[in-house]
């Protein structure tokens, strides 16, 4: 108990040193955000946010954390990401580099660990769609999936961070009150490490503010692919695989919308741009803290809906239908949201005072 607590306390605490350590450093080695093109903020910001998460996370895991986290794997794949992101914040790599980086990771996580998508539950309603040996590659896809949809969702201060919380919150409460207690310790010491980041990407510590780069970003996304493969593919699965769908539905509705998009125009669907719901939310006219906030409940109702259907055990098929609705509304209003807008305000415009 002792020892589970300060895993927890110490990640908090380790990560606000690696912070206010590495500050200084990000400036003398050029390790910063400057603003250009699509890079819209103001000032040389340090990208340090990931590499502290992960400093911190690496010392609380390595003195703290029980076997059965299997802290030294995690550490290692993690570190490997955590890598690959730093040099891309350098150096922006290429896609085939970064592709083969985030593959070899996702290979360590099945062969070293036995860590994959076995089950996709009762999905269709027919019985348990197991997928044999379908599950490897289908483990890869979504690791891949999980990496760069939360790489995606850093765009505006808070975002990726909040997101992985909620994520990370509803995992961690489905693992304790589901029998996964042990593994529950991974994600509180993911929500610990975040909150000192948060603090200074949020401006609450005033004149530092960081980003957390594609390091921070990818590490996230490792880390919620490997919890939602432990929460619903151990034989003490505390949700269902379905359920993991909502508890990442805007990092993900957001990627494969904005991919099917870039294909639909005739562009590469890796080729960057100012089209992600974050950037359409700021065209409507809210600020960053508004579309963070609009953002943000949107995640926590769809992890809510993700809980409700796991408590009332409501059937896989039914969620996943939910899911494919919710998701086509999704694309439908965001393809057409100028042209509603301008509707509405034609209306409003008519309609007599
Ligand atoms: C490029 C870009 O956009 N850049 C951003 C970014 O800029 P930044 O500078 O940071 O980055 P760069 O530009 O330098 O570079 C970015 C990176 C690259 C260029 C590299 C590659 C990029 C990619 C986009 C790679 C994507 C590759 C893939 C393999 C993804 C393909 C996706 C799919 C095929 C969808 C996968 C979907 C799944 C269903 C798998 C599930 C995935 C999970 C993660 C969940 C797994 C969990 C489980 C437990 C499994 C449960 C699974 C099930 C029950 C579901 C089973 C599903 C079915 C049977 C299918 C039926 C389901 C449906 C029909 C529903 C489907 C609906 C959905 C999936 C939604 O950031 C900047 C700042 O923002 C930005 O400006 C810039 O543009
Ligand atoms: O907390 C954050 C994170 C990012 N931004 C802005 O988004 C871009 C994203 O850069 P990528 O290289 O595409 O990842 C960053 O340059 C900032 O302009 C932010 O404002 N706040």
């Amino acid at each position: 108990m002792t020892s589970q607590l300060f895993l927890i306390v110490s990640a908090f605490g380790f990560c606000l040193l690696a912070i206010l350590a590495f500050y200084p450093l990000s400036q003398r080695v050029g390790l910063v955000d400057i603003p250009k093109g699509r890079k819209q903020h103001q000032g040389a910001i340090p990208l340090i946010g990931g590499l502290s998460v992960f400093s911190g996370l690496a010392v609380s895991l390595a003195f703290f954390a029980p076997d059965a986290l299997h802290p030294t794997y995690y550490l290692l794949l993690a570190g490997a990401i955590v890598i690959l992101g730093a040099f891309d914040d350098y150096l922006d790599l290429s896609v085939k580099l970064r592709l083969a980086i985030q593959l070899s990771v996702g290979l360590g996580m099945v062969y070293a660990l036995d860590l994959h998508l076995a089950s996709l539950g009762n999905l269709f309603g027919f019985g348990e769609v197991t997928l044999g040996v379908l599950g490897i590659p289908v483990t890869l896809i979504a690791v891949i999936a999980a990496i760069n949809a939360f790489n995606m969702t850093d765009g505006i201060d808070g975002l990726a961070g909040m997101l992985s919380l909620v994520s990370f919150v509803a995992i961690a409460g489905f693992m304790l009150l589901w029998g996964q207690p042990e593994q529950a310790l991974l994600p509180m010491t993911l929500i610990c490490a975040l909150l000192p980041y948060l603090a200074f990407n949020l401006h609450l510590v005033p004149g530092k503010k960081i980003f957390m780069g594609d390091a921070g970003s990818m590490l996230i996304g490792l880390s919620v692919i490997w919890l939602l493969i432990i929460g619903t593919q151990s034989e003490t699965s505390s949700f269902r695989p379905v359920t993991a769908l909502w508890l990442i539905a805007i990092p993900l509705m957001d990627m494969v919308a904005i991919m099917l998009r870039r294909i639909l125009k005739g562009q590469s669907p890796f080729q960057a741009d100012r089209e992600h719901l974050h950037h359409i939310s700021l065209r409507l006219g809210l600020d960053p803290r508004e579309s963070l906030t609009l953002i943000t409940a949107l995640a926590c109702i769809f992890a809510c809906i993700g809980v409700i259907g796991e408590y009332l055990m409501i059937p896989d098929v039914v969620m996943l239908l939910l899911f494919v609705m919710v998701f086509a509304g999704y694309i439908f209003l965001l393809q057409n949201i100028w042209r509603i807008l301008s509707q509405i305000r034609r209306r409003m415009l008519r309609s007599p005072k």
